[in-house]
């Protein structure tokens, strides 16, 4: 097909000689210059003044200086319906390639909303599937920019054909190359579910927006009047609904959390991780500080991060969904310069229970560690899933259950640590030794039970303390008797160590060193599985 806009007049010079070398050359670079800027500078201007750059401005400030590499620089759509056969623009809305960040390769696509508003053809979806391909050949990290309309409107069908295309290869590169989408404008339609196919999203407030159907068709369907931030901005996706892992405060900070995110994270699957260090194991004096971290009663609350700061090198954690479901911490972290996934029960939001939000969050958290052969450190406290009628009838059973699934089906180092309560299931769940994990560690401090004392009280004596009430006793008096009864008999670590489901009990202050011995014992860690085609966990 000729393109009319591939020529030099575009640019307003003097077309060239293409009989010769020297007017190929120029010819080339007419057209290469041309791609830079291709529906000129009317909608950059309009993106600009959105607080929005450029799909090659983002791609600049990702990746380093100079090592982008592009593909398909000079494609353009083949439609000829709806007056596209006048309009050629080159790279038909999407600019992608590969190139390096922090000097590890990266495969990477931006849609290009100055052109057809960044929507999907054949021939820009083509480019992203190759891109996606490279990515899994090659062993890259694939990263994502979307600024979108979702499918090209006048090429109907192709454009969706793409996208099962796009969705499919998400789906293959899943556990194979990490996924990172960047979201910096509208991701509409089913064309967001490329995003939520991917490991991490991380969206951009006020200028990034991800729903299946927008605030107008909403309104006509059902009537609710909702604006585009509050329907699918940042906050929602980060706070709400945990669609994304991160809430960036502008473009760049979106780049520095992706360019730190991949700093830990293996460039595939078949990576295995070396130390870097060794850590000094003598008792510091961050490490004596554990020993009076726990307050004496049960029911205050005290801050994870502080244990979690003392363990990992330099204090250092990137949170994942940091503002979802803040009752369980998830990031990742490294210890002797080995990236490890730490998952955290958070006694200070919530009690440390484990809702329907907070299992899920941390199951796919673990099951990407696994993916990733990562190694995971759980610390626990935890008093139970939490009770109420919402959560039982929106299905914390079978969600819950997604947790227990991604621990016993993990096959890396699992090193635990109880510093606190353990009841119940919710103890089985985070990473209990019956579950599979290597090492089961836990403080004096640790309250291993069924539950808690005052649950367990006041169903085993619901009689004594009845009969004590008719008999005009002092019941407030004798539940406090019973609670110190049942908390010394059977809450803490030495009933669990005794039979084995604890390794060791710790002083907190060794805490560091035992985590440190633990990672580097369970180094050359093997453990297969049953062979199926996979399991079928509770969705
Ligand atoms: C499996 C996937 C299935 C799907 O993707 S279904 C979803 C189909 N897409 C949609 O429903 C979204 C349609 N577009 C919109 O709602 C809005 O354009 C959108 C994305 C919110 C952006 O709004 P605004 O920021 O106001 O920009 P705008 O409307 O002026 O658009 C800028 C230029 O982009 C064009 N555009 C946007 N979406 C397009 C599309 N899907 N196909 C073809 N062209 C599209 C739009 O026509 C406009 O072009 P121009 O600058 O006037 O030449």
């Amino acid at each position: 097909m000729t393109n009319p806009d591939k020529t030099g007049e575009k640019l307003g010079v003097t077309t060239p000689d293409i009989t010769t070398t020297a007017g190929k050359l120029e010819d080339f670079f007419h057209r290469r210059e041309a791609a830079l800027l291709p529906t000129g500078h009317g909608p950059v201007d309009r993106q600009h003044a959105r607080g929005k750059q450029t799909a090659r401005e983002r791609i600049d400030a990702l990746l380093d200086d100079g090592s982008f590499v592009e593909f398909d620089q000079l494609r353009t759509h083949r439609t000829t319906a709806f007056g596209m056969d006048a309009r050629h623009p080159e790279g038909d809305g999407v600019v992608a390639g590969y190139g390096t960040i922090d000097g590890r390769h990266v495969a990477v696509y931006a849609q290009d909303f100055t052109v057809f508003g960044g929507s999907l053809s054949k021939v820009n979806g083509e480019k992203i599937v190759k891109t996606q391909e490279f990515a899994a050949t090659n062993g890259f990290p694939l990263i994502a920019i979307n600024d979108g309309g979702g499918a090209r409107i006048q090429e109907g069908v192709d454009s969706l054909a793409m996208f099962a295309d796009i969705f499919r290869n998400n789906v293959m590169a899943s556990g194979v190359v990490p996924q990172i989408s960047i979201i910096m404008g509208p991701a509409a339609g089913g064309a967001a579910y490329s995003p939520a196919l991917t490991d991490f999203v991380v969206m951009v407030d006020q200028t990034s927006h991800m729903f299946i159907t927008g605030p107008d068709v909403i309104k006509s369907v059902t009537g609710e009047e909702v604006d585009m931030e509050t329907l699918g901005g940042a906050r929602q996706h980060n706070e709400t609904s945990g669609t994304a892992a991160y809430m960036a405060t502008d473009e760049q900070d979106a780049f520095s959390w992706v360019s730190e995110l991949l700093d830990y994270l293996p460039a595939h699957n078949f990576i295995t991780q070396e130390s870097t260090f060794q850590q000094d194991l003598e008792t510091s004096v961050e490490d004596l500080a554990l020993d009076t971290l726990i307050p004496d009663s049960a029911n205050q609350p005290y801050d994870m991060l502080q244990i979690i700061a003392a363990i990992v090198d330099d204090g250092a954690l990137l949170q994942i969904q940091e503002r979802y479901a803040p009752n369980v911490i998830v990031g990742l972290s490294r210890i002797e310069g080995r990236t490890v996934g730490i998952v955290a029960n958070q006694p200070s939001q919530l009690a440390g229970t484990l809702d329907i939000a907070a299992s899920e969050k941390a199951a796919r958290f673990v099951r990407f560690c696994d993916a990733f052969s990562i190694p995971i450190v759980t610390l626990v406290d935890v008093p139970g899933f939490l009770p109420g009628v919402d959560q039982e009838h929106s299905g914390i059973i079978r969600r819950g259950a997604k947790l227990i699934y991604a621990y016993a089906e993990a096959t890396v180092p699992k090193i635990t640590v109880i510093t606190r309560k353990a009841f119940g299931g919710a103890y089985i769940v985070m990473g209990s030794k019956k579950l599979g994990a290597d090492l089961n560690l836990a403080w004096p401090t640790a309250q291993i039970g069924v539950m808690g004392a005052q649950g367990a009280v006041n169903i085993l004596y619901r009689r004594d303390l009845a009969a004590v009430e008719e008999n005009g006793g002092d019941v407030e008096a004798r539940r406090a008797e019973l609670i110190e009864d049942y908390e010394t008999a059977l809450l803490n670590p030495y009933e669990a160590a005794d039979s084995g489901y604890i390794d060791a009990v710790i002083a907190p202050s060794e805490t560091r060193a035992q985590v440190v011995r633990a990672l580097r014992a369970t180094v050359a860690k093997r453990e297969s599985r049953p062979a199926r085609k996979h399991g079928n966990i509770p969705l």
